[in-house]
């Protein structure tokens, strides 16, 4: 109990200071006065994010298949950093009714879900079943959500595809994914779609692509033998190309289908979720500024050009050859313009210079194909403040350039920012990790920037944290915190808001 109460004076300590604090004037040269949500539109969504592999636990309860992280996380616990996994994550399965209310509390408007493909249909097709208790389970959770006024934003694909399908037919390495992603995400249409009204197909096909493909750091764990990776079978040069193309596939058929026969009686919006960081320049030379465009290409471009102009960027074109996908006509018009909206993921910058060649032009992988060396200094000058997390430096002017640019060279879309956050490293302890100063500045720096965007022009029209909760952060395992709620691993999950969920609040008071 005397643990209990620190925690709780904490709290309450931490809650006046903000009040103090957030009231404190921002320099007008910097923002208008008051800094608070009411800068920006009315109808502007604040939300945070989670997915289902990283939260929800539950990993074979009530009828959920195995997917292929549930494989890889069994498989290869030496490619976590702590050796851990998400059988039981969060426990968010069975904890989030009194999850959502919290998120009401901080007065959030929307709230960011995945749904395990793997609960719905379990072998990942139809024909090999339903499962009526993962159907029941999601509508239990979006309910939950509504009932709060909370908007949902779903996504249908975080990485956790069925194993029986990359069994079957290496999943996204094959067209025939198109199909079965199709079923799956008509069934989530049909049965949420009366409540869902903001659907994102796929997050962070690079991600995926590049960790799943190219280092096999990330489920399905296949890389090229020369990775030394512990991959026992894949292709680094050709495989993450192979996989992003039938993402883009399978998303534009999803689009297809939700446009032509669910759109017009739900009247939601489809869309899907790329990551980038910014790249700046590592020197004036010409070469480098070209080579941060190309950076910009491979890491954004490889599917916001074809979402928007129905083929790869010239420069994937040019680079990679015979080993990028051709899109048919047919394809790329269904590739193309198949977004209503754009969610953005952004989390730090990288300076960019030229290489005249790949590290290693006998093994090639498409981690180096843009021939661009990306490094987080230059001139022995940090990109940004460092964080918990060593590739990611706090840096809220990408930010606002990634956003100019995507509206200069994107035609201006509809962009939400479905996750943007930091980490701090092993961090055990409940008082330390409530306290979340740098949180709290990296959060209003990065809305000043998203601010600056939105009063230039870019249809930015939400901004959700990454994340939630601290959850299982992927290769870094639990050693990683981006939650804006603490969960103490040692203590029954319990949750505790840290400073920066607090401030969250202060900053969402209508
Ligand atoms: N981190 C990203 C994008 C940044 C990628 S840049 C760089 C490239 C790379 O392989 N990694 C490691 C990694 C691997 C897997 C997932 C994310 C990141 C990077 O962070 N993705 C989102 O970030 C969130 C934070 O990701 C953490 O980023 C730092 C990593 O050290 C940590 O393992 C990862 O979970 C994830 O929890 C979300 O599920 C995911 O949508």
């Amino acid at each position: 109990w005397a643990i209990s109460l620190l925690i709780f004076l904490a709290n309450f300590l931490s809650m006046i200071e903000f009040s103090l604090a957030a009231n404190a004037k921002v320099p007008s040269h910097t923002i208008s006065d008051p800094f608070n949500r009411t800068i920006f539109s009315p109808d502007f969504l604040f939300g945070a994010s989670t997915s289902s592999y990283q939260y929800e636990g539950a990993w074979n309860e009530d009828g959920k298949g195995p997917s292929i992280v549930d494989t890889f996380v069994h498989t290869h616990p030496e490619k976590i950093l702590d050796r851990s996994n998400g059988d039981i994550a969060l426990d968010f399965y069975h904890r989030y009714k009194e999850d959502v209310k919290l998120a009401k509390f901080e007065g959030l408007d929307a709230f960011r879900i995945s749904i395990a493909w793997t609960r719905i249909l379990p072998k990942g097709q139809v024909k090999k079943g339903v499962n009526q208790a993962g159907i029941d389970h999601y509508n239990s959770l979006i309910n939950e959500i509504v009932a709060l006024g909370i908007k949902p934003l779903v996504t249908l694909f975080h990485w956790d595809l069925p194993q029986a399908l990359e069994d079957e037919y290496l999943g996204f390495l094959s067209p025939k994914i198109v199909d079965d992603y199709v079923d799956f995400v008509e069934i989530c249409f049909k049965i949420f779609g009366d409540r869902v009204k903001l659907w994102a197909t796929m997050n962070e096909p690079w991600i995926f692509t590049s960790t799943g493909y190219d280092s096999g750091s990330l489920a399905p764990g296949r890389c090229s033998a020369w990775k030394n990776n512990n991959c026992t079978i894949g292709n680094s040069g050709t495989e993450p190309y192979i996989a992003g193309h039938n993402i883009l596939l399978a998303h534009a058929a999803a689009s297809n289908l939700y446009r032509k026969k669910y759109k017009p009686i739900q009247k939601g919006q489809i869309g899907t979720i790329v990551v980038s960081h910014w790249f700046e320049p590592a020197s004036n030379k010409p070469q480098d500024k070209q080579a941060s465009i190309r950076a910009l290409d491979f890491m954004l471009g490889w599917f916001m050009h074809p979402l928007t102009y129905g083929d790869y960027p010239p420069s994937m074109r040019k680079l990679v050859g015979k080993r990028l996908p051709k899109f048919t006509p047919k394809e790329s018009m269904l590739v193309k313009d198949s977004c209503d909206f754009i969610g953005l993921n952004y989390y730090t910058s990288n300076f960019a210079a030229h290489i005249s060649k790949p590290p290693n032009t006998v093994n090639i992988s498409s981690g180096t194909d843009n021939l661009v060396n990306q490094t987080t200094s230059r001139n022995g000058k940090l990109i940004g403040d460092p964080t918990g997390v060593s590739i990611f430096y706090v840096a809220p002017k990408g930010l606002y350039k990634l956003l100019v640019y995507i509206k200069k060279f994107y035609k201006n879309p509809i962009v939400y920012i479905t996750e943007c956050g930091m980490g701090e490293s092993n961090i055990d302890e409940v008082a330390k990790g409530i306290n979340d100063a740098q949180r709290v500045d990296f959060y209003q720096r990065h809305i000043k920037a998203l601010y600056r965007a939105f009063r230039e022009g870019v249809h930015v029209k939400g901004f959700f944290a990454w994340s939630f909760f601290d959850n299982f952060e992927w290769g870094s395992g639990y050693t990683q915190r981006f939650g804006i709620n603490f969960v103490d691993y040692k203590n029954n999950l319990k949750r505790y808001p840290k400073r920066s969920a607090l401030w969250m609040k202060k900053f969402l008071l209508k």
